[in-house]
């Protein structure tokens, strides 16, 4: 393994520097003069995925000295090495092998592993395929309709995604998703489901999760008030953990518990059983598909060299924008309905790996870690926030994701929403200056001087460096290899960083917490640690429910 460095220490990183000072005083659009090809030769594609990165502030010798860094970080050494199963997740002790769940043999030395992933997908196929064929019941008898998704975290956000962006390729069961612990959130997904044709998926790696489990209770009492005999309700549960026994404890018969193994992260679970709720409401057919894309991608990043590896090349961009340009946030905006839940997904997938503040050997980090990553299907977000890209001071990169192509048959349609990426695409490269605002509203009829007072308003600067990541289609197999392509940059971020992303110890101090003042609101622990901010909404809260309840 290469030895764990931070980026100030590695030999590129100088030279980087004073790339970067040059970079800031020459505008992208310049670099297509002498460059008018980038968009070919600054593009790579696999596993039909096109990344197409001219529109980043990078000339030849910027890739290469980010090549070098890319080497010095040997992160093909450590992909095969987190492919078989080395212990990359120090603070846990643990490997991260969610490639191997995706994989169709086993890895050298990782036999049993392997067995146990293909036997849990053998199961999910089968649970996949009895309860869309209608033979599983529920309580009265009757076939099931809709699985209700009850998880958080990896547990959801994942298993949502894909849902919701795959609908088309066959919703025959209807999925729903409940992650808040806010009863809302229950009560909306319920509404209009029959307790006696509703699964509910009890997604949670710890089994301990408070949400989780606090929703589940409520899915029981639910199907009980409609009713069904206590005796009756393990068929309305399916459980997914890796504590098989705390699921017992809740009802959930053992043979209606899938595993899962703590060498899965929360985060890069979705193609374990934690996607089993896609399974059922998608189709087997659709759900393999997603993990061969995947698999195509894994496949991609264990072989291709450097400068045409999409996750290294992605891992670097990150990492030349955030620590060498000074980029504090990256903005992810896919042009297409279906990807709606990818900056959430995104969110969590980059921000719990790589929100990190001391590297792997515990020692302070130097520079950033990951930015503040955010977005929002276009061309919502245009009507929004796109001001703030066009004309806010703030720095950031960004990422346009586009299907070429839509399923929905509205070719007019898409190819607005088409155009309107390009569009966003090149405003943000190339702006526009004062003098051709000037011009412009001279042309229009405007005075002079209003034309030079209104030009500082309506300049815009561009020079915001992004990618753009194309597909021909939104399916199965390209979505699956978009996901598997994030989740390796983001490890290879990590690398260049000399960070762990497979932890996430800045979670548990809040869980703690909450668990203490929840005992002190309901009077089973004495509030003498509790600081007086607290104590005080503690009290409104018990005053305001007492209120509530004299009114009713
Ligand atoms: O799957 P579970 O054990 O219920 O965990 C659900 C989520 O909660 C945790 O606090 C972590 O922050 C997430 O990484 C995890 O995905």
């Amino acid at each position: 393994m290469a030895p764990i460095l931070q980026l100030f220490e590695r030999k590129a990183y100088p030279k980087l520097v004073e790339d970067a000072a040059t970079m800031r005083s020459i505008p992208i659009e310049s670099l297509f003069v002498d460059q008018p090809d980038r968009s070919t030769t600054y593009s790579a594609s696999a596993a039909g995925l096109t990344l197409d990165f001219s529109r980043q502030a990078v000339t030849d010798d910027i890739l290469t000295h980010l090549v070098a860094l890319a080497t010095e970080a040997q992160l093909r050494d450590a992909f095969a090495a987190l492919r078989q199963g080395s212990t990359v997740n120090a603070t846990e002790n643990r490997p991260a092998l969610h490639t191997l769940l995706r994989s169709n043999s086993a890895p050298e030395g990782l036999p049993n592993e392997y067995a146990a992933v293909a036997e849990t997908r053998r199961r999910m196929q089968d649970w996949s395929e009895h309860i869309r064929s209608g033979r599983h019941t529920g309580f009265s008898g009757q076939p099931i309709t809709d699985v209700v998704n009850l998880g958080i975290g990896g547990s959801d956000l994942g298993p949502r995604l894909v849902n919701d962006a795959l609908q088309v390729f066959d919703g025959k069961i209807d999925a729903h998703f409940v992650a808040n612990v806010d009863p809302a959130a229950l009560q909306d997904a319920l509404l209009g489901l029959s307790p006696e044709s509703t699964l509910f998926v009890v997604c949670s790696k710890s089994f301990g999760t408070e949400e989780t489990i606090t929703n589940a209770r409520a899915a029981r009492s639910w199907l009980l008030q409609a009713g069904a005999e206590a005796s009756a309700l393990g068929a309305h549960f399916l459980a997914i953990t890796t504590d098989i026994q705390a699921a017992a404890d809740m009802g959930i018969p053992e043979d209606h518990c899938l595993p899962l193994w703590d060498w899965v992260g929360g985060r890069y679970s979705l193609w374990s059983a934690i996607g089993l709720s896609c399974a059922i409401s998608l189709g087997w057919h659709t759900f393999s598909e997603l993990l061969a894309g995947a698999q195509q991608m894994d496949e991609h990043v264990e072989a291709a060299v450097p400068g045409q590896n999409l996750a290294v090349l992605m891992a670097l961009l990150e990492v030349w924008n955030t620590n060498f340009l000074g980029a504090d946030s990256h903005v992810v905006l896919p042009y297409c309905e279906g990807l709606g839940y990818l900056p959430e997904f995104l969110q969590q997938l980059t921000m719990e790996s790589n929100g990190k503040r001391v590297d792997v050997l515990g020692r302070e980090l130097k520079s950033d870690s990951a930015p503040m990553l955010w977005g929002a299907a276009g061309t919502m977000g245009q009507h929004s926030f796109h001001q703030l890209l066009h004309q806010g001071t703030r720095t950031f990169s960004a990422d346009f994701i586009l299907p070429l192509t839509t399923h929905t048959g509205m070719t007019e349609q898409h190819g607005r929403l088409v155009a309107n990426c390009l569009a966003q695409s090149r405003a943000m490269t190339v702006g526009r200056t004062e003098q051709q605002c000037i011009d412009s509203l001279l042309a229009r009829g405007a005075g002079e001087e209003r034309a030079q007072a209104l030009a500082t308003h309506l300049a815009i600067p561009g020079n915001r460096p992004h990618s753009l990541i194309t597909m021909d289609a939104l399916t199965p197999r390209s979505l699956g290899a978009l996901l598997a392509l994030y989740e390796h940059r983001t490890y290879f971020s990590s690398l260049l960083w000399g960070i762990n992303a497979f932890d996430q110890w800045g979670v548990e101090l809040g869980k703690d917490i909450s668990g203490s003042i929840y005992e002190v609101m309901q009077n089973t622990r004495p509030s003498v640690d509790l600081d007086t901010v607290t104590l005080k909404h503690i009290a409104a809260w018990r005053a305001a429910n007492d209120r509530a309840k004299q009114q009713d």
